[in-house]
C-alpha cells in the first residue's frame, strides 16, 4: 500500500498580514495549485498545524473544527493530494509554540488597535486637523534638528565641561542611528498600511517601522538631559512628557504600531547606558580632547 508523502506544514499564511513582516511570497505548491491560498485555506492550514502544536491554547474548539474540516477545497488539483492523517505524519515539521501563538495574537492586536489610534494618519482622519502640530512633534524628535543643533552646540562651547557633554550627545545620536537602522534593516517590519510616506528628511532603512527610531531617540535624549542638564523640576516634567508625547505621536501619525513604540521607549532608554558605559572623556579619549584644547 502506497503511504501518502507528508507534506511540510508551513507557517500560518496568514502571519505577514498579521505583524507586518515582510516575507517572500510561497511559492507553487509542487502538485500545480497556484501558491497562494485561497480564502479560508488559511485558517483550515492553521487549525491542522494547531492540531499537530504544543501548544493547548492553538486547538481549535470542538465546535469550529468539524464544520472546518469538512468546507470543501475548492481547487481540484488540492482536492488530489490527500491531507496526511495525524496518525501518518511522519514528521510533523514545525508547530507552533505557546509563546509563539501568544505573540501572534499580541502581533495581530498590535495592529488592530494601532490602526484606531491613527487618528492623524492623514487629514480626513478623524482628528486630520491636529496632524501638522504632530508633524512639528515629528521634526523635534528627528535626527537632522539634533545633529544639526549638537554640532552647532559643539562650534559654540566655549567651557570644557560643555564640550564633553556635547560631545558625548553627539555619539549617543550617532549610536543611536546606527543601532535603529540595524534593527531596523535586520525585523524588516513594514509601516502601518495607513501611513502615508511624507516624512522628513529619511535614510533607506525607515521604510521599516521596528523599532521607531523617534521612540529611541526620545527616551535617550530624555535620559541624557535629565543627568547632564541642571533644570528645575517644571522643565523636568517637561522634557520627560516631551518624549512621551513624542512616542505616542508616532501611532497617532499611523507612522508606528504600538509596539514599535514600546520597543523604541526601552531601545531608547538602554542606549543611554551604552552611552554612559563608553563616556568620552579626556581621560578616556584624550586625543579627541587635544583637538580642542589646543
Ligand atoms: C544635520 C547634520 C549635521 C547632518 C545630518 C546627517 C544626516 C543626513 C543624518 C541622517 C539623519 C536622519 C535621516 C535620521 C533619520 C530620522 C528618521 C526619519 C527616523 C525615523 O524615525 P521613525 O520614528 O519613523 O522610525
Amino acid at each position: 500500500m502506497r503511504v501518502p508523502r507528508a507534506r511540510p506544514i508551513s507557517p500560518h499564511p496568514a502571519l505577514p498580514q498579521l505583524v507586518g513582516w515582510s516575507r517572500p511570497p510561497i511559492p507553487p505548491h509542487p502538485a500545480g495549485g497556484s501558491g497562494s491560498r485561497r480564502p479560508g485555506e488559511g485558517r483550515r492550514a492553521g487549525a491542522e498545524e494547531n492540531r499537530a502544536g504544543r501548544c493547548p491554547a492553538a486547538m481549535p474548539s470542538p465546535r469550529s473544527s468539524p464544520s472546518r474540516r469538512a468546507a470543501p477545497i475548492p481547487s481540484p488539483s488540492r482536492r488530489a493530494a490527500p491531507i496526511p492523517s495525524p496518525s501518518r505524519r511522519a514528521a510533523p515539521g514545525p508547530s507552533p509554540s505557546c509563546a509563539a501563538v501568544a505573540l501572534r495574537s499580541l502581533l495581530a492586536a498590535d495592529l488592530r488597535f494601532s490602526r484606531q489610534l491613527g487618528v492623524c494618519a492623514g487629514e480626513r482622519s478623524a482628528w486630520g486637523s491636529a496632524r501638522p502640530l504632530l508633524r512639528l512633534l515629528e521634526v523635534s524628535g528627528h535626527g537632522v534638528p539634533w545633529l544639526a543643533g549638537t554640532l552647532y552646540g559643539l562650534g559654540r562651547s566655549e567651557s570644557p565641561a560643555g564640550r564633553e557633554v556635547l560631545l558625548n550627545l553627539l555619539f549617543a545620536l550617532v549610536l543611536d542611528l546606527v543601532l535603529v537602522a540595524v534593527v531596523k534593516g535586520l525585523v524588516r517590519r513594514r509601516r502601518p498600511t495607513h501611513n502615508k510616506m511624507d516624512m522628513f528628511v529619511t535614510i533607506s532603512v525607515d521604510k521599516y517601522s521596528f523599532p521607531s527610531g523617534h521612540a529611541t531617540r526620545a527616551a535617550m535624549v530624555c535620559r541624557f538631559v535629565l543627568h547632564h542638564l541642571v533644570l528645575a523640576i517644571p522643565l523636568r516634567v517637561l522634557v520627560v512628557l516631551w518624549a512621551i508625547i513624542v512616542g505616542i505621536s508616532r501611532v497617532m501619525l499611523g507612522r508606528h504600531n504600538v509596539t514599535d513604540v514600546a520597543f523604541g521607549f526601552i531601545m531608547g532608554y538602554m542606549q543611554y547606558n551604552v552611552v554612559k558605559y563608553f563616556w568620552l572623556s579626556p581621560l578616556s579619549a584624550p586625543a579627541l580632547f587635544a583637538v580642542w584644547n589646543q
